[in-house]
């Protein structure tokens, strides 16, 4: 299609998608990319840095990625106009070129427009968020063993609270819906009838069924032992519990798996491993305790979106932060990578915060394209960097003997330790 403000560069080649999902990826393909706000603008140049040169290094002259920036946030409204948040051109790029990568997206609180974060999983029904936890050796951590966490979260990306079905307290809508609840309804629960916001948790099977299906391929395809839903059942019965249910239901008709020593976990034997996989569930408080505790039960997370939005942050943080946690957005046949992150305003043009989680979430974006040897030597250049101990603030101000690095330092100390 033509595009009127995004650039499609000559010198690269579109990713072509196969009616079975399978990719082709030329060896020049076009890339999309979204700067981001806040802090966007220090650590999106060093991630197209680190994997220009990862590429070069693995490959030599015979690929290249082919970058392409688009836009959404507040450089999409100087682009396009004032009120041009999330161009629908942005969205048709995604589509067309089918892997792109995006800096974060700053949301108002309490009023102002919807998250464009949001809008984009929503949009390109990317319904699955996956978001890795690992620990490189040498992070400080406010945990004893971080060596003991390293779980792989699938947070539902399309459903749950975040669908931004709410209205505010004393609207005419928030009013006809608590009319509607109390005298058609029967619910006579609402404790303050007269000044209350609504909002709606929409739960599906089909969105539930579709999540757990790709986490439980992840553990055959990685080898995992367990994938664990982690719901607030007990309370939410009808969609966490529901979640929860539907969950065990796919393992059982789709993998086959069995009960396990009477309770409601099941098990099943990974097909290509031989060995067993456990379905096993937690109610997501227990889970936020146990993940401190014994970090150690767990593997693969599945969850709804509200619950996978604290947990990657809580994970993070024990694995040294949300400056190195990684992430990305995949529906069918679009991929969106993104840290786990926000646009940390304060720190925003200052060349200071860590580019670790973007550059980790190119990595998760060059794995995908299956060009493994330009991501395997980011995290080697990552881990090397790390434990040289060159690192940015968040890291140095942890970490006695550290070298204070800038953002963009970070970057070229990343492309040195790759090997
Ligand atoms: N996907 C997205 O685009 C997301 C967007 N957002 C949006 O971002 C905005 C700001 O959100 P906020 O709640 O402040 O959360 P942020 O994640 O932006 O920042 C919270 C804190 O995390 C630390 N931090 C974040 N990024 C880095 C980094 N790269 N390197 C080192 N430390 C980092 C900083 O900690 P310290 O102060 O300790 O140095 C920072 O103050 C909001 O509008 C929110 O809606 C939030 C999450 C995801
Ligand atoms: O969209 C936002 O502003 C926040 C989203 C978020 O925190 C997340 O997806 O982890
Ligand atoms: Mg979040």
């Amino acid at each position: 299609m033509g595009y009127q403000k995004i650039r499609v560069p000559a010198d690269g080649d579109k990713i072509t998608v196969n009616a079975d999902l399978s990719m082709n990826v030329p060896n020049h393909p076009i890339i999309p990319f979204i700067e981001g706000d806040g802090i966007g603008v220090d650590i999106t140049p060093p991630m197209i840095k680190v994997v220009n040169a990862a590429v070069e290094k693995a490959y030599g002259s015979k690929r290249a990625i082919a970058w392409m920036e688009i836009y959404s946030g507040e450089k999409a409204t100087k682009v396009y106009g004032p009120n041009d948040w999330l161009p629908e051109e942005t969205l048709e790029a995604l589509r067309e070129f089918s892997i792109g990568i995006k800096g974060p997206l700053t949301t108002p609180v309490g009023g102002g427009i919807r998250s464009l974060n949001v809008a984009l999983r929503q949009e390109l029904d990317l319904y699955v968020c996956m978001r890795p936890v690992r620990w490189f050796k040498g992070v400080p951590s406010p945990v004893v063993a971080p060596q003991k966490t390293d779980m792989v979260i699938f947070r539902e990306n399309s459903e749950d609270i975040y669908a931004g079905i709410e209205w505010k307290a004393n609207s005419p809508e928030a009013q006809k819906i608590i009319r509607f609840l109390r005298e058609e309804m029967g619910v006579t629960k609402i404790r303050f009838p007269d000044n209350c916001g609504i909002g709606v948790k929409p739960v599906s099977e089909e969105g539930t069924k579709r999540l757990v299906r790709k986490a439980i391929q992840y553990a055959i395809d990685n080898d995992k032992p367990s994938v664990t839903l982690v719901h607030k059942g007990n309370i939410m019965k009808y969609t966490e519990g529901a979640f929860k249910d539907w969950g065990y239901e796919l393992a059982v008709e789709r993998f086959g798996a069995e009960p396990l020593d009477g309770g409601p976990w099941r098990a099943f034997k990974n097909p290509k491993t031989g060995r067993q996989i456990v379905i096993k569930d937690v109610i997501a408080d227990a889970f936020l305790q146990q993940i401190l505790m014994r970090p150690e039960d767990y593997s693969v997370i599945a969850t709804l979106n509200l619950n996978g939005d604290y947990i990657s942050d809580a994970l993070a943080a024990e694995v040294g932060g949300i400056g190195i946690a990684p992430g990305a957005n995949i529906g069918g046949s679009v991929a969106l990578f993104e840290a786990t992150h926000g646009t940390a305003p304060k720190y925003a043009g200052q060349d200071k915060v860590n580019p670790g989680s973007l550059i980790l979430s190119a990595e998760m974006m060059l794995r995908h394209m299956g060009w493994e040897e330009a991501a395997d030597l980011i995290l080697n250049g990552m881990a090397g960097a790390i434990e040289a101990k060159t690192v940015t603030y968040d890291f140095e101000r942890l970490m006695p003997d550290a070298t204070l690095l800038k953002t963009s330092e970070f970057g070229d100390a990343v492309i040195r330790h790759m090997k």
